[in-house]
């Protein structure tokens, strides 16, 4: 199975070169002072390099949700009961979640994927990927075995390829699962060397008391399972959960083929630090799309060596910061498409030299 990953990652090449020239001299020739349109010219930049074309267009856009579970839930580190994660599953598929209602707005279509609910799930929607039902206590011992781990990536790149082949030009990653603010925050602190309190948040919002607690639930975990920071699959079973190793595969899958990867809040934050430390060129194809609430967010994202184009303190995941991005990819293909240049306008252009 790790033949199967490397040779994914074997083949994320870096972004085109001559692309992203062309898409800097065609921003400079557009009706606007020279870098004006601010963050959004590096963004119409690295996109061109991604997609190997000076003026890309995104029509068919697909948000992947992965659904998992979380043995850690019974140390009682998240506000919510884990059977949520199941009674939400069915809110997903019937469209009546915050990221379907943001998809649509934003021209997208949410695919569900069980990679690992703990529990039976029927739907004519759902892709069922589940490698097992929700992970084990990480405090107690790894969260599922290294092969588990690498079923998820598999299942991760496989969902990518598969959504490739039926059209999807941009993916954002979206997840749920009580308990993963936990697991992403173990993630962070075990490949990137941070302390537990300064890595993890409030997730669905626990009082001080309770973060204290998970906290110490993160350290006890580290302890006992003694991650190898080296090793992101090792990192990934003991400490990790399906659906982070499973974005981690969506990312690895989408950046071999040239697709740009929207990250959304924390879980996807952490599900990318596995995929750049099994591939360090993958950070090329993805984009930052918000800083979320959670504490230790930020942090990652300087890691993975993102700027995060939102900051509207949103902490819900599933997707919903990389939906709202959309309007912004949107927005920047337009302009290179549309923006008349200083010669077919008839503008005189800047007086510097
Ligand atoms: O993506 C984020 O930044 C984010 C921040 C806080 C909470 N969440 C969502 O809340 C759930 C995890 O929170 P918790 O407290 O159960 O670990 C999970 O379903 C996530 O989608 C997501
Ligand atoms: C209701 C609810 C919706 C969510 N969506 C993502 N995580 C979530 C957590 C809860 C509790």
């Amino acid at each position: 199975m790790i033949t199967a990953i490397q040779e994914v990652t074997g083949r994320i090449a870096p972004p085109d070169e001559k692309a992203t020239l062309r898409a800097v001299l065609r921003l400079n020739s557009l009706t606007k002072p020279p870098g004006s349109l601010g963050r959004l010219e590096a963004l119409a930049v690295r996109l061109a390099g991604i997609s190997k074309v000076e003026q890309p267009c995104y029509s068919k856009r697909t948000v992947v949700v992965m659904a998992a579970d979380h043995g850690v839930c019974c140390e009682g580190v998240s506000a919510f009961p884990q059977e949520v994660t199941m009674q939400m599953a069915y809110n997903f598929l019937s469209g009546g979640a915050a990221v379907n209602v943001l998809a649509r707005q934003g021209g997208a279509e949410v695919q569900f994927v069980d990679i690992g609910i703990n529990g039976d799930i029927t739907h004519p929607q759902l892709i069922d990927r589940k490698v097992r039902r929700g992970t084990d206590n990480m405090a107690a011992g790894p969260a599922m075995s290294r092969d588990d781990a690498l079923r998820a990536i598999l299942a991760g790149v496989q969902v990518a390829q598969e959504a490739v082949k039926n059209g999807t030009e941009i993916f954002i990653t979206g997840e749920m699962g009580i308990g993963n603010t936990t697991a992403s925050a173990a993630v962070l602190c075990a490949l990137e060397g941070i302390p537990p309190e300064t890595a993890a948040g409030r997730g669905t919002g626990i009082d001080d008391e309770r973060l204290r607690h998970k906290i110490s639930v993160i350290e006890r975990a580290l302890q006992v399972n003694t991650p190898n920071p080296a090793d992101p699959i090792d990192v990934l079973s003991k400490v990790g959960g399906l659906e982070i190793a499973g974005l981690a595969g969506l990312i690895l899958g989408a950046a071999a083929l040239r697709i740009p990867v929207i990250l959304d809040g924390f879980i996807s934050g952490a599900a990318a630090l596995v995929a750049k430390a099994l591939a360090p060129e993958s950070t090329a194809y993805m984009i930052a799309s918000h800083v979320s609430g959670e504490q230790g967010h930020k942090l990652m994202l300087d890691r993975l060596g993102l700027e995060a184009l939102l900051d509207l303190g949103l902490r819900l995941g599933e997707g919903t910061g990389g939906a709202l991005c959309l309007h912004f990819i949107e927005a920047v293909c337009r302009i290179m498409r549309e923006m008349a240049t200083f010669e077919s306008a008839g503008v005189s252009g800047s007086e510097s030299v």
